[in-house]
């Protein structure tokens, strides 16, 4: 049995189809409770690392555990636990939401009760007895989360849920997944769209190329840009001369000027607009700013895009 610190944990995942190894030694460590975004670009490995973890795909090499048990080897002691969707559940469009979920709680025997306090989760008792095929893609999304939560289970495991979704749908299953957060399950939810992890997610791990790049949590990854302050002028040489006489280092960067500390510490900008205003140049603009999470998650998966790139 592993480790029971983290609801999933995989080392050195290795998939490989014919001769190419869509997994890469990719390690996945998601923390107990909260949600956890699992975030690569198309192509990257995470529907290929969510199927093995459920089972429903066999690694070339590696280890992977799910609640302590590994997987998949004692899959059938921890199943119960998880609730999981990968692809598009089906669902009768001529029976209401509510039906369907009555012969689902039957079939994998649960109590009917369950039903209503499921619908109740995901937000959908008013709508219960509308007939499925009436229901618009994030309902119908909401109803295959309430039929994962039938068995009540600790840990829920998503393949981009909002996939096909509109700007309301995608909303509904954002508060969806944190609302299961907040009442104590563990969400893996993966996407490649840095925004919809960004949104949610507690923690994250960036994949590329069937490998990780960065792990961490939220708040760690907003921190992680560099603080900068960026400036507009006139004289952008003049500037630049009277800013690093007065010790900053200075850039160029999109039609204005980046301004660091030496120090690696936050610049003022308040005494950049002082040293600037002190050699009569005025700032069209200015602003304290940091590289943005979209930055470092373009810089982290940059080589994905590359010709050939993709591993042997
Ligand atoms: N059964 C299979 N046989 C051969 N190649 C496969 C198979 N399943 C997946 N692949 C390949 O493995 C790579 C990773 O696919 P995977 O679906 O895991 O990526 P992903 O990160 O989930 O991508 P997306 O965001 O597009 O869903 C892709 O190049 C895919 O074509």
């Amino acid at each position: 049995m592993g480790s029971e610190q983290w609801a999933v944990e995989a080392t050195g995942l290795v998939k490989r189809y014919g001769g190419r190894a869509v997994l890469d030694g990719l390690s996945l460590r998601v923390p107990r409770g909260g949600v956890h975004g699992l975030l690569g670009p198309n192509g990257s490995g995470k529907t290929t690392t969510i199927r093995i973890l459920l089972g429903l795909a066999r690694a070339t090499q590696g280890h992977a555990t799910i609640l302590g048990h590994d997987v998949p080897r004692d899959l059938p002691h921890v199943i119960g636990r998880v609730g999981a969707i990968v692809e598009s559940p089906k669902f009768a469009p001529r029976m209401t939401g509510r039906q369907n979920l009555d012969v689902l709680a039957v079939s994998i025997g649960q109590p009917r009760r369950r039903v209503m306090e499921v619908l109740l989760e995901v937000s959908l008792v008013a709508d219960a007895d509308r007939r499925f095929g009436t229901y618009s893609l994030g309902m119908k999304q909401r109803l295959a989360i309430a039929a994962t939560l039938l068995k009540s289970p600790e840990l829920l495991i998503f393949d981009e849920p909002t996939n096909g979704l509109d700007p309301v749908g995608i909303h509904e299953i954002r508060s969806t997944m944190r609302g299961l957060a907040d009442a104590g399950r563990t969400v893996l939810v993966s996407s490649h769209i840095l925004s919809e992890v960004e949104q949610i997610a507690d923690s994250m791990s960036i994949i590329a190329r069937g490998r990780l790049v960065a792990e961490g949590s939220m708040d760690d990854f907003l921190r992680s840009g560099t603080p900068h302050v960026r400036v507009v002028v006139d004289d952008h040489v003049r500037a630049a001369e009277v800013l690093r006489s007065a010790g900053w280092r200075v850039e160029s960067q999109d039609a204005g000027l980046r301004i660091t500390s030496r120090d690696g510490r936050e610049p003022d900008p308040a005494c950049v607009a002082r040293a600037l205003g002190a050699a009569d140049l005025w700032p069209r603009e200015l602003r304290a700013d940091r590289h943005s999470l979209e930055q470092v998650f373009l810089e982290l998966t940059a080589d994905t895009n590359l010709p050939g790139g993709e591993a042997a």
